[in-house]
């Protein structure tokens, strides 16, 4: 089980509020120039992905105390008891075994006297046969014709992960179009089967509970429209299937049992692409694309349980973010690819970090005297460039940042990849450089202006840099560098709530709102006035029903 830890009354986190005393002042560029391998010092190269994380405002006694903090709160043992499948999801009494998912062919993985592996090697095949069954044209709709759309219907963990893995893979995408419909304004629903012709089309309901409001009003409504012109109950079977840990519900819904792909309890919704809800992967890109995504997921699986902490990529990524959170008072973190195809990477860490770490209670039940998970964010560069990085380099915040670029494109058009890789090496070097008074009011002058424009002008020039950032070059973007990838960012937020002594894994903060929301929503099926809040939620309400 996890240790309860209070990481602020370690020795390490004394330690490191020395380091943070020495270092606080220290421009990286002082660090640079003290030591002439610092890249070497803090780099890791492993398969084909490079971690630079040299221009973070650590030395190497930072590096060695933070080790240490990582050790003192129990970290190995945390290790140890989620990938054998404790219930370390203590709140909801779950064990956390995403990780079993990524677990290769031959393994075995015992929990509870039960090698879980055989039920999941089950439903892979299952996977791969209905996805090259519908890839060939062999699976056919009910009036006898080959699908052309999918349409995965879900929200949260049931929506992201596949959203974004197969728009960062599209380059290995078949002749399926997919389309994914999460939001419960029935816009989305609405433009999505604008597109659609209900004889081709598949509908992929995921949803782990099968209870999800937006999920379930979403697929009443797909099936709607799909029996509006199939008039024949019996046609659903050839057109909607189910992902999810529900067979009761999905029955209920009148989905075939046959026609569901099963998962488990501790799967957790942020962690479940691996799982059944990985179905629209497979049928985008090929069930052995998804196969090399778990691998790399594996990979990265193997490094994260056997490295030694200091050689450990997402125990140091970890690390660093709580160096920066706890000590420097970051309050978020971006996530920056220059990939256009890792467009929705950042969405996707959203939720996987936020749900999971943004937590007020520690495990013991108490209120955290310190900040835990960061705000998520980011958008590919070079777009962010032109957007939000003037806050990044100029304003009052600090925000560590991840600069994720491959070294390959899938489209080599022109010089396009050199702009953009120009770009992704001058703007880690500009946040930690910086450009001085001095040099601001060299260039102007050079620039030809006066001496009192100069004056005027320079302050405005000037970027104090000494941000940090980390720089994540892969050698291309395939499926497996994505699954490690992945499987880094993942390990990293577990690490992260383990020092931050929270749970990661459940997500009682979105209960709330759902909770007001069923409560709200009799009280608009009907005209009367609504006097049941308090005044502005009332008056909100009614000037709603009034303009409706
Ligand atoms: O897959 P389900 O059960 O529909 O849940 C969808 C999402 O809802 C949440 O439970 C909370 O919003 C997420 O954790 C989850 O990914």
């Amino acid at each position: 089980m996890l240790q309860s830890v209070n990481f602020t009354k370690t020795t390490a986190y004394k330690n490191l509020t020395e380091d943070f005393k020495r270092l606080e002042n220290k421009h990286l560029k002082e660090l640079f120039s003290a030591e002439t391998n610092r890249q070497k010092q803090f780099s890791i190269l492993w398969n084909d992905i490079f971690i630079d994380y040299s221009k973070n405002r650590i030395d190497a006694k930072t590096f060695s105390n933070l080790i240490s903090l990582a050790k003192e709160v129990g970290l190995e043992s945390a290790i140890k008891s989620q990938f054998s499948g404790e219930k370390i999801n203590q709140t909801e009494n779950r064990a956390v075994l995403h990780t079993a998912l990524r677990k290769q062919f031959g393994q075995s993985l015992v929990v509870e006297g039960k090698d879980i592996l055989t039920d999941i090697f089950a439903v892979k095949k299952q996977m791969k046969e209905f996805s090259e069954k519908v890839i060939s044209g062999n699976w056919k709709g009910y009036t006898g014709k080959a699908i052309t759309d999918i349409v995965n219907i879900g929200i949260g963990g049931s929506d992201l992960g596949p959203v974004m893995v197969t728009e960062a893979l599209k380059a290995y995408k078949n002749h399926l179009n997919l389309h994914f419909v999460s939001n419960v304004d029935g816009t989305h629903i609405a433009e999505t089967l604008k597109k659609c012709n209900p004889e081709t089309t598949l509908f992929l309901i995921a949803s782990k509970t099968f209870t999800t409001q937006e999920t379930m009003a979403n697929a009443f409504s797909a099936r709607n429209w799909f029996l509006a012109t199939a008039k024949d109950d019996a046609a659903v079977s050839k057109h909607f299937v189910a992902l999810s840990t529900n067979s009761e519900q999905v029955q209920k819904f009148g989905i075939d049992p046959t026609n569901m792909f099963v998962f488990w309890d501790w799967v957790g919704g942020r962690y479940s692409l691996w799982s059944a809800i990985g179905l629209s992967i497979c049928l985008g890109i090929g069930y052995d694309n998804f196969e090399l995504l778990l691998k790399g997921a594996y990979e990265m699986d193997e490094h994260f349980r056997t490295a030694n902490f200091e050689e450990n990529i997402p125990v140091i990524l970890a690390l660093l973010g709580v160096w920066y959170v706890n000590f420097f008072g970051a309050a978020s973190h971006a996530i920056l690819p220059y990939d256009q195809y890792l467009h929705r990477f950042a969405a996707y860490f959203q939720q996987g970090d936020m749900e999971s770490n943004g937590k007020t209670v520690d495990r013991s039940g108490k209120r955290v005297d310190y900040q835990t998970g960061p705000i998520i964010w980011g958008e590919p560069g070079t777009n962010g460039q032109h957007a939000f990085y003037q806050l990044i380099h100029q304003g009052t915040q600090m925000i560590p940042a991840d600069f994720i670029a491959p070294a390959q494109s899938h489209n080599a058009i022109g010089n396009h990849h050199q702009l953009l890789m120009s770009n992704f090496f001058a703007q880690t070097e500009a946040l930690m450089n910086g450009k001085t008074l001095d040099v601001a009011e060299a260039e102007l002058v050079k620039a030809g202006l006066s001496a009192e424009e100069v004056n005027k002008l320079a302050a405005f020039k000037v970027f104090e840099g000494n941000k940090p950032t980390n720089s994540i070059l892969a050698k291309k973007i395939t499926p497996e560098v994505l699954g490690s990838l992945i499987a880094m960012y993942e390990h990293k937020i577990f690490v992260q709530g383990v020092i931050w002594n929270i749970f990661s894994y459940d997500q009682w903060g979105v209960e709330l709102g759902k909770q007001l929301a069923n409560s709200i929503l009799p009280e608009l099926e009907n005209e009367k006035a609504i006097d049941s809040h308090d005044s502005s939620t009332n008056g909100l309400i009614n000037l709603y029903k009034n303009w409706k």
